[in-house]
């Protein structure tokens, strides 16, 4: 049976990247997704972003919905102090395990640990099984309708506390409308859109930032 897209993503990351340094592992995956194969990583371009927002948060407790390759995961990891560490939530078990190799190849993986299975389950066990006590940056990158209800279950979880930083991607492509109309008019928020391009396309996308205020 011949390899899938993701397949062929890890091969291409364990053959030219250098072990051990995330950014060779960025570089590669995204030349070859320029290049080769689109695959629906955060990228380059809006990449640039996230680091921005992750270096001016300084999360100690990351969470990520939605793995996939571990792009995202390898970008943020890369810039968490010493104890902190990224929690990703991932539920397709082919996905997981590639992330979790290229993770590994780029040398973050003490700090990121994968877990298997839908955000809906995995979210309400963050505080007892996972040891999770408040989170302070969260990125959502996973099914675009699964965003709003996904943040409601954080609040309600009360993994959010003041400060707390949301970043949505693809909040204009693919889009999210849901996830938008709540947290826009939401007095608990503090919105920011950041313009930017669909990975290696362009076509326009954009990022919304989130900053939770409180439960009052
Ligand atoms: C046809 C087409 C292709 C690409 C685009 C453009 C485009 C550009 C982008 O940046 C995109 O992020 C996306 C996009 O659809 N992302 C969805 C990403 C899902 C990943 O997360 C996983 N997952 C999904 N729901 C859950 C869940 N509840 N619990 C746990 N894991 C979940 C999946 O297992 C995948 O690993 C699309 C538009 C249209
Ligand atoms: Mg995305």
């Amino acid at each position: 049976m011949d390899q899938s897209k993701e397949q062929r993503i890890l091969n291409t990351v364990s053959y030219n990247a250098i072990k051990g340094n995330p950014e060779s592992v960025l570089d590669c995956i995204d030349k070859y997704c320029s290049k080769s194969e689109w695959a629906m990583n955060v990228g380059d371009e809006k990449g640039l972003i996230l680091d921005k927002i992750v270096e001016e948060t300084n999360p100690s407790v990351v969470l990520e919905l939605g793995t996939y390759c571990g792009y995202s995961a390898i970008r943020i990891a890369r810039l968490l102090k010493p104890k902190a560490r990224l929690l990703t939530i991932e539920f397709n078990p082919e996905f997981a395990s590639i992330a979790k190799e290229i993770i590994e190849i780029a040398g973050v993986n003490d700090k990121v640990t994968i877990l298997e299975g839908h955000s809906e389950d995995i979210i309400p066990q963050l505080k007892k099984k996972y040891e999770v006590e408040k989170l302070d940056f969260v990125f959502l990158d996973h099914w675009k309708e699964r965003y709003a209800p996904d943040t409601i279950l954080l609040e309600e979880c009360g993994l959010l506390r003041k400060g707390s930083v949301l970043l949505a991607d693809n909040i204009i492509y693919p889009g999210a409308p849901e996830f938008i109309k709540y947290i826009r008019n939401n007095k608990h928020f503090e919105c920011t859109t950041f313009l930017s391009h669909l990975e290696y396309m362009k076509v326009e996308d954009a990022m919304e930032k989130a900053v939770y205020l409180g439960p009052e």
